[in-house]
């Protein structure tokens, strides 16, 4: 069986701007040292705005920081007339290892569609991005316990041409759009039975050995409080964290959450 390496992505949104965002970091950074944190246990990921990235490198850089970075959204296309888009190719130029696809919020304020999504997962791929691909049901579709069949769809359609050798690199972030900056969080159960059947559809759609490399995060207000128990559940490899993000001393209580029982 494959071991997988839980990953903590805080998604900064639109919060913090590029003076903030290296305070943010370097304090993040100052934490997880004082904790003696070992990043090969539990990986570390920020994802800034766009405008923070060439600051956020600078610092990863000069202070040899073993906390990767990523951006919120990218282009389809490479460069052209794409006013507004930021090119995958800019991306890792700035050494930038993950990339954000199919956000809720993206979904929702930018009609994003599964066919756009789909274009956005391979672009990040050919440029040598991992993409963290999120997927995840409203309330209303919830309500009608279609939620499991509604995201398996949206994972499917992004996964269109996607080979299965392409797919072990993949992070796929499943975010309940109910529970994202509401303070209702999944319960550990919920978040493992659609970790769990998106790792089955992974292994229906490609075979048992991608479905064991695959990544699958939890997102939906994750706090210091409840990571662990879900954590707990064997199909779920890590989280996505929105607003607990932004306080770094908080969310490196949440990337340490094994160490919760003995303090940071
Ligand atoms: O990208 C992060 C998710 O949207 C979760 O956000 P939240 O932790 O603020 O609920």
């Amino acid at each position: 069986m494959t071991q997988r390496t839980p990953l903590m992505a805080g998604n900064w949104k639109m919060n913090l701007d590029h003076h903030q965002a290296t305070h943010t970091l370097q304090k993040l950074a100052w934490t997880l040292k004082d904790a003696k944190h070992d990043y090969a246990t539990v990986e570390v990921a920020v994802i800034p705005p766009f405008t923070d990235l060439r600051s956020v490198q600078t610092l990863v850089d000069a202070d040899k920081l073993q906390i990767a970075y990523g951006a919120q959204d990218l282009s389809a296309h490479e460069s052209g007339a794409y006013t507004g888009e930021i090119s995958p190719l800019f991306l890792t130029k700035l050494g930038v290892t993950y990339a954000l696809v199919g956000h809720s919020e993206r979904r929702e304020y930018h009609a994003e569609s599964d066919q756009l999504i789909n274009a956005k997962v391979k672009s990040s791929l050919k440029a040598g991005l991992v993409p963290i691909l999120c997927v995840g049901e409203d309330l209303e579709t919830r309500r009608a316990a279609a939620h499991v069949q509604h995201t398996l769809l949206q994972l499917e359609a992004a996964l269109a041409d996607v080979t299965a050798e392409q797919v072990r690199t993949l992070v796929i972030a499943y975010e309940p759009v109910w529970a994202i900056g509401t303070g209702e969080t999944a319960t550990p159960e919920d978040a493992q039975e659609m970790s769990e059947a998106i790792r089955g559809r992974v292994a229906e759609l490609y075979d048992a050995e991608t479905a064991q490399a695959v990544r699958v995060l939890y997102g939906g207000s994750v706090k210091s409080s409840n990571v662990a128990s879900i954590m707990a559940k064997p199909d779920v490899d890590g989280a996505l964290v929105g607003g607990a993000s932004l306080d770094p001393e908080e969310f490196a209580k949440i990337v340490r959450f094994q160490s919760h029982e003995v303090g940071l």
